[in-house]
């Protein structure tokens, strides 16, 4: 499958299917529900959106078996967090399964095969219960199997629901996919009329959706795995960018279009798109080099299973897999005489396991997220054998060391504190979470109370760095002697080691990323280690420190001088006046739009996968876990669009104003007021004709316009919750992600809705989304905090002209950190000399001056811009 095709699509899970699997029907006929039930298990942990569940067997009382299985697939929280579609050609049963679900049903199928009497009926009776329906291209004079057929059948379907109010979106045509390939002529042209009546229905029947039965398409090479997963995969490439939103299918047997082999591919291809008249017998030809290729993959994977519990567990372990994991920690516990040896024992040896493979390179961050998972499920299960033996805390006696982590005062991001604490616990740390905007003396506190080993401290606005700093400091003044571990985005090795270091006399770390922390921990409280590693860090610190000082600072040109080599913009080119000025608020913009503004490559980065999307999904090393990373993400975005988790509301602005020196001073017309935006100018002297910038450069002195936005994303609480109360740091830590992404997504969008529509300066433009990121239009939208505007208090004045909190519900920390952390603020410039830059250092005159022009004393502004002084 390729990435392009797989974002919206639903998968359909087939297993749970007495007509399609042997072994589900083996297990139905031997009343073995509990392995039937595994078995839906095992289609949604494969990526089934859906099951579909079929008991329609001669032998069976298919009623009864399916209200038996749908009964107790409702009852296991990680299977019925899909809908089910019940699937029968028995009205009785469908009815019959209607009522056992508790979520949103689907009904697979209903047509006209008896009349349109009948088909309404059933359509009213589905209504009743809020289920949608699977239409199938079935009329009273049989199967469509031609395009005409199937789009007259299913326009007619459509105009007849619609006709009794039935809701469009609940309507999914099943225009029929048959084999191709047969040898019968007449055939060969199924695959390729099924995409092109599907192309036409999504065009007749607005809303409505379409599906399919993808099994049937390979039903001649039955045993020849390889090629049966290529024409699917081949299949679906073609058939959703038609508008197929969904299909039956084994989600966990489809392989991704690009990696299938090239000769195979384009068989399969010539005969699904008919291109040549030999293709059938080309495909017959070319499979035979491929049969049993598979199965005997396919029953490896199967296999582990079959091992003892220790290799087991160690397996789930590495993999990720939590199937299984609390029956097998049961059984582990049953060996063992205490519940804590299963912890010390086997699961400790299954994380060593991850934990060297995630050292050495060979596993990667969400690879170990998903092993903590797994792992965080064992303990839970045993924690109540532990506590029950009388030993209050059999987990913390057992750690390697404790340590207390905090995002600290003013800021609200916690996406890399929460990898690092997960990775330290799956290494056997025992983790204090304080959360985020932890004041000092929380942390200081809680780590006397708890007997800490160390405190990890984490940040990402600039703000944070001098948090920091007082926390060190407050250490320092209450004779604290524990190690001090540094990270976060803004937070760097030099920044520790001038600012933080020195204010604390012991061990102060800076830990670069998630991978490096248990290294940092473990040689800490490694009694032969630890003095070597502070002081080998104390001594590289120093070093940075005597570098810093002996090197010669560039040199700082005097403010007026500065200004007098302004950026000279040819102002003539200024923008127009917007088409709407003033405040435009959107308090719910359509999650699917923004979807497709995601930007992907800081997503991977969020989880430690360095390499640029697409190309990082094929890469050599990272690319199977970017892959599955990948699906994951869609997989959740697909719920999340669905399903409308998350709230996505924003606001632009437009004003008049001009520039006056480096103030851009903002007239708000209605008000009768003037709000001054100053901006900071670079002082570094430039070399030859480069200018000192300034932001108000961009701005013209007789007259301009400039604009503001403020996004969010609302509505992660409820899902972090649950997430967090299954010990899913995995999901949890893919939320808050995904929300990020929506809200960069968001500001990508609400700019280009602000060039097009709003402001409107370039209506004609058109730009794919690659281009957008790339950000190849004309003008910027600069973010405080950022290098051209790094003071983040400029924030609130731009929330202020925005009215931001009332529209979209944000909130400034007294760090000036938006909550929620989703967020993006910023200005709008649409000069189109207009261009970002780095303020970088500036000297004492332009603080004291910026002070006088932001009317506060010169130690709140120094508190302001502390990471552009000397
Ligand atoms: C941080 S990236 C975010 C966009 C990226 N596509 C994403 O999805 O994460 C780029 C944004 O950062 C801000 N930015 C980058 N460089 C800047 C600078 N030198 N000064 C001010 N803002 C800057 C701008 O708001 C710009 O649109």
């Amino acid at each position: 499958m390729s990435d392009l095709t797989t974002a919206r699509f639903v998968n359909i899970g087939e297993r749970t299917n007495v007509t399609g699997s042997a072994r589900f029907k083996k297990l139905i006929m031997a009343d073995d529900y509990d392995t039937a039930v595994e078995v839906a298990r095992q289609q949604v942990e494969n990526g089934a959106q859906i099951i579909d569940v079929n008991m329609d067997e001669g032998l069976l009382d298919a009623e009864k078996a399916m209200k038996t299985f749908l009964k107790l697939i409702a009852a296991e929280p990680d299977i019925a967090r899909v809908p089910v579609m019940i699937d029968s050609s028995k009205f009785e049963v469908i009815e019959a399964g209607l009522k056992c679900v508790s979520g949103k049903p689907i009904v697979n199928s209903i047509s006209m095969k008896e009349g349109e009497e009948a088909f309404l009926e059933h359509a009213r009776i589905c209504m009743d219960y809020g289920a949608a329906v699977v239409v199938m291209a079935f009329d009273e004079t049989g199967q469509a199997d031609t395009k005409e057929r199937k789009v007259e059948i299913c326009a007619r379907a459509y105009d007849l629901l619609t006709g009794i109010d039935f809701p469009a979106e609940d309507i999914i045509f099943d225009p029929n996919i048959f084999a191709v390939a047969t040898g019968i002529e007449e055939h060969d042209r199924y695959g390729l009329d099924f995409i092109e009546a599907v192309r036409e229905i999504k065009q007749r029947c607005p809303h409505a959706k379409t599906s399919g039965g993808l099994s049937n398409l390979s039903f001649s090479f039955r045993g020849n795995e390889t090629v049966r997963r290529a024409m699917h995969s081949v299949f679906l490439y073609h058939a959703i960018p038609a508008g197929l939103d969904m299909a039956i299918v084994n989600a966990g047997q489809l392989d991704v279009y690009d990696q299938i082999d090239p000769e195979l591919r384009e068989a399969c291809e010539d005969v699904i798109l008919m291109r040549r008249e030999d293709a059938t017998e080309r495909l017959i030809d070319l499979a035979e080099s491929y049969k049993g290729k598979t199965a005997a993959d396919e029953k490896a994977a199967e296999e582990w299973r079959s091992w003892d519990v220790a290799r087991r567990l160690e397996h789930a372990l590495v993999k990720g897999i939590d199937a299984h994991v609390v029956s097998d920690t049961e059984e582990a516990r049953q060996q063992f005489d205490r519940p804590i040896e299963v912890i010390e024992g086997p699961l400790m040896d299954g994380m060593n396991v991850v934990g060297d493979l995630f050292g050495s390179g060979k596993m990667f961050l969400p690879q170990v997220v998903k092993s903590a998972r797994v792992m965080k499920k064992a303990v839970a299960h045993l924690i109540p054998f532990i506590e029950a033996e009388k030993e209050a805390s059999g987990l913390a006696d057992q750690s390697k060391g404790k340590i207390v982590m905090a995002t600290v005062k003013g800021d609200v991001h916690d996406i890399g504190k929460n990898i690092v604490g997960v990775v330290l616990q799956c290494n056997g740390y025992e983790v204090i979470d304080l959360g985020v905007m932890v004041p000092w003396s929380t942390i200081l506190q809680t780590a006397r109370d708890e007997k800490a080993d160390m405190i990890g401290l984490s940040g990402l606005i600039t703000p944070s760095l001098d948090e920091m700093v007082t926390v060190a400091e407050e250490m320092q003044r209450e004779e604290m002697t524990m190690p001090l571990l540094i990270g976060g985005a803004t937070t760097s090795k030099v920044h520790t080691a001038l600012r933080i270091d020195p204010a604390y006399d012991g061990p102060v770390i800076h830990v670069l990323d998630a991978s490096r922390a248990v290294g940092v921990a473990s040689r800490l409280l490694s009694d032969t280690q630890r003095d070597e590693f502070v002081d080998t860090t104390a001594a590289d610190y120093q070093k940075v420190r005597d570098a810093r000082a002996g090197k010669g600072q560039s040199v700082l040109l005097p403010i007026e001088e500065a200004r007098a080599n302004f950026y000279d913009a040819f102002l003539s080119d200024k923008a127009a006046p917007p088409l709407r000025p003033g405040i435009h608020p959107f308090d719910d913009w359509d999650l699917a739009d923004l979807r497709e503004y995601i930007d992907w490559t800081p997503f991977f980065r969020a989880w430690e996968l360095h390499g640029n999307y697409p190309a990082i999904l094929t890469d050599d090393v990272v690319g199977e876990t970017a892959q599955q990373l990948f699906d994951d993400a869609n997989a959740m975005l697909d719920r999340i669009v669905e399903e409308k988790w998350l709230t996505a509301k924003g606001v632009a602005g437009f004003w008049p104003c001009a520039r006056d020196g480096d103030d851009v001073t903002i007239h708000r017309v209605n008000r009768e007021e003037h709000v001054v935006l100053p901006f900071l100018r670079q002082q570094v002297k430039k070399s030859r004709d480069r200018a000192n910038m300034c932001l108000a450069d961009f701005i013209d002195p007789a007259g301009d316009w400039i604009g503001g936005f403020a996004v969010g994303i609302h509505g992660i609480e409820p899902h972090s919750k649950r997430f967090l109360e299954d010990k899913d740091d995995y999901s949890d830590i893919l939320l808050k992600a995904l929300a990020d992404r929506f809200a960069e997504a968001f500001a990508e969008r609400l700019h280009q809705f602000t060039r097009t529509d709003l402001w409107g300066y370039a209506p004609q433009e058109q730009l794919t989304n690659k281009a957008l990121i790339k950000e190849e239009y004309r003008g910027i939208r600069p973010a405080p905090g950022y290098p051209a505007c790094p003071d983040h208090s400029l924030k609130p004045i731009l929330f202020d002209l925005l009215d931001a909190e009332k529209y979209t519900g944000l909130a400034l920390t007294e760090n000036f950190a938006m909550y929620p952390t989703a967020a993006v603020s910023g200005f709008y410039f649409g000069h189109p000399e207009s261009q970002y830059f780095g303020v970088a250092r500036i000297g004492r005159d332009q603080l004291e001056d910026y002070a006088a022009r932001r009317g506060v004393d010169i130690a709140t502004a120094e508190r302001w811009l502390r990471p552009n002084l000397d």
